[in-house]
């Protein structure tokens, strides 16, 4: 399915999503990212605050996996254990994290060392974390930042490198002219798809985005969800979509977990998890999404599928 252009109009994104199942490709495929009775806890001055608490989760190779869950709930704690980028006070107390990358053996995450890991960043797992849209060098053109990123680690493309820049662009529905603004020209939703490029620069295993429409207005949320839904769609990127918003996961995600007080209390299928919750955490998430009219999930059953 090829969905052109960037700025959905009501009821498009509806359409990325199937009105029956999960994807049955989607749903046996192999394993990126196993994880198992993960513990995470923060040093404080009155003794360890448990962050998160035995988690078990597997992320599938071209799926869209959201974490859900109210502030506080753990998500980012998750999210950077994920990924070996938890800076102390925090520290994983306990479990397994299996990274399977493409074409090579499994890896024990958490067992890495810091050389091996250096290698993975970028090129096998990426991270858009929260509030990354400032993250951004304001003195450097967007371009020259992508070429630090490329070469930085992957030097053995330095030949390619000014290819790539506009390629990248435009998969984000970017026009490639913004290789040459500053980040000050560019608005909160461009510099979002501009790093979302980015992170997808190296063609990584997995994208983990840090509730990557918060602080947008509703407009550009779309155009950034749509993107997001593109990356998968149409180049098969894997991604783990983290998002307070349960609206968010109702338009994107494959299969949704759902975190309260630092443990996932229920993971599944994300109709299914909407249709019947299971757990009474995620239905009262469900019945806070503000309505007008009707809810997303309904929308988007109504959507059908383009293609
Ligand atoms: N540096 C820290 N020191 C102590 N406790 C922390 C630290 N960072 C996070 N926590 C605690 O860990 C728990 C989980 O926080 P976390 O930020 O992961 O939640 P979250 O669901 O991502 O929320 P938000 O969306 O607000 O960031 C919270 O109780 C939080 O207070």
């Amino acid at each position: 399915m090829h969905r052109a252009g960037v700025g959905p109009a009501d009821g498009q994104l509806s359409q990325q999503r199937s009105e029956g199942q999960v994807n049955p490709e989607r749903q046996e495929a192999e394993p990126v990212l196993e994880v198992k009775g993960l513990d995470v806890r923060y040093r404080t001055t009155r003794g360890d605050v448990t962050a998160v608490k035995g988690v078990d989760l597997t992320v599938r190779r071209g799926e869209i996996l959201g974490i859900a869950g109210e502030s506080g709930s753990g998500k980012t704690t998750l999210a950077v254990a994920l990924l070996r980028l938890l800076r102390p006070p925090g520290h994983v107390a306990g479990g397994e994290i299996t990274f399977h990358p493409r074409g090579g053996q499994p890896v024990d995450l958490l067992r890495m060392d810091e050389r091996r890991l250096r290698a993975l960043r970028w090129r096998s797992l990426s991270y858009l974390p929260q509030g990354s849209m400032n993250s951004m060098n304001p003195v450097m053109r967007v371009g020259a930042q992508f070429r630090d990123v490329i070469l930085e680690h992957a030097g053995d493309r330095r030949r390619e490198v000014d290819a790539m820049v506009p390629r990248l662009l435009r998969q984000v529905g970017l026009e490639p002219r913004v290789a040459r603004m500053y980040p000050h020209e560019l608005s909160g939703g461009m510099k979002q798809r501009a790093l979302m490029a980015m992170s997808i620069a190296l063609e990584p295993d997995l994208v983990v985005a840090d509730e990557p429409t918060t602080a947008l207005d509703v407009t550009i949320q779309r155009v950034i969800l749509q993107s997001l839904g593109d990356l998968r769609d149409e180049f098969g990127v894997t991604l783990v979509v983290i998002s307070h918003d349960m609206g968010v996961h109702a338009q994107l995600v494959d299969r949704v977990a759902v975190m309260y007080e630092g443990e996932v209390v229920e993971v599944g299928d994300v109709r299914q998890v909407f249709k019947q919750p299971r757990h009474p955490y995620t239905r009262s998430l469900i019945e806070s999404i503000p309505r007008i009219g009707e809810a997303p999930w309904q929308e988007q059953r109504k959507g059908g599928r383009a293609s």
